[in-house]
């Protein structure tokens, strides 16, 4: 299926993210990105996957307004990216946890809604609530380095979700860990997603891990980074570890790869 093909079968009407003819060349002559077209609903769970250099971060980062294409036009919630980020209307987690060492874990967390001005008075509340979503009440007090490197990331999507945004964008944020906490933290951010009803956009080397995650999956290619096709992920909901037993999951799974190869991407986890 072409991408086209596959847009006109399973694009949601109202977009929350729309992604028109982007491209991205920087400086230095690199086509980070060339002529990209994407629409994502609200609600979504959207993976980006691909061969190292083929954009995907890229694309990410101009979502969030930390670069601006070369052309093209991005729309959030119908607003630029600018405006979008002004709006508070995503959070970032990124492939290390960031976080400082000299706060706790509550402190943390309650990082942006300082640097954001809320009110004093419902910070903490806030805060406290975004850690008992990732399961890490217990820890309000630890610091960081107390902490596993899961718990780290864990405590990293607490801090992103903290101002409530709308959107989540997450660039490899389990790409560091072992392969049984990353299936836990798979399965908890599967929870968080159907909880809160938030939109995420995920970058990924691990095809499994697209697989389990997305609603779709958006597979690019590299020299020029470009979007290859979007798979669309028929899996029922809850997941659970037994979803990745299933034939289903083996035919999507295959679908990826296959896809990744026609782009000649050799360097995915498999
Ligand atoms: N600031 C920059 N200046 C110049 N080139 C850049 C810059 N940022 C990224 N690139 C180049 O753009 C291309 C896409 O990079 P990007 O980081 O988006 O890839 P990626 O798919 O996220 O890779 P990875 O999986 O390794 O993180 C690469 O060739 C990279 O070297």
């Amino acid at each position: 299926m072409t991408e086209s093909q596959v847009k006109a079968k399973s694009t949601p009407t109202g977009s929350l993210v729309s992604v028109q003819n982007v491209s991205m060349v920087f400086a230095t002559g690199t086509v980070a990105l060339k002529e990209a077209n994407l629409e994502i609903g609200a609600g979504e769970f959207i993976s980006l996957i691909g061969p190292s250099g083929c954009g995907k971060t890229t694309l990410l980062r101009l979502l969030a307004d930390l670069i601006q294409p070369t052309s093209g036009a991005i729309r959030i919630g119908g607003k630029t990216p600018e405006e979008a980020r002004k709006s508070r209307a995503y959070g970032y987690v990124f492939q290390a946890p960031t976080l400082m060492e000299w706060r706790t874990v509550l402190q943390n967390v309650m990082l942006p809604l300082e640097v954001m001005n809320f009110p004093a008075h419902e910070r903490r509340p806030r805060a406290e609530k975004m850690l008992g979503l990732v399961g890490l009440e217990k820890f309000a007090r630890s610091y960081p380095w107390q902490l596993s490197g899961g718990m780290q990331q864990r405590v990293s999507i607490a801090r992103a979700l903290a101002f409530d945004p709308q959107l989540l964008f997450m660039d490899e944020p389990f790409g560091a860990l072992d392969e049984i906490t990353r299936e836990n933290l798979n399965l908890e951010l599967l929870r968080l997603w159907r909880e809160t009803g938030k939109t995420i956009i995920f970058v990924t080397h691990s095809i499994p891990e697209a697989v389990f995650l997305s609603t779709r999956i958006v597979v690019m290619t590299p020299r020029p980074g470009k979007i290859e096709t979007v798979i669309p992920v028929d899996l029922p909901q809850p997941r659970d570890f037994e979803t990745r037993e299933t034939p289903q999951f083996f035919e999507i799974a295959t679908q990826v790869r296959e896809a990744l190869r026609k782009g000649h991407g050799f360097e995915v986890q498999e």
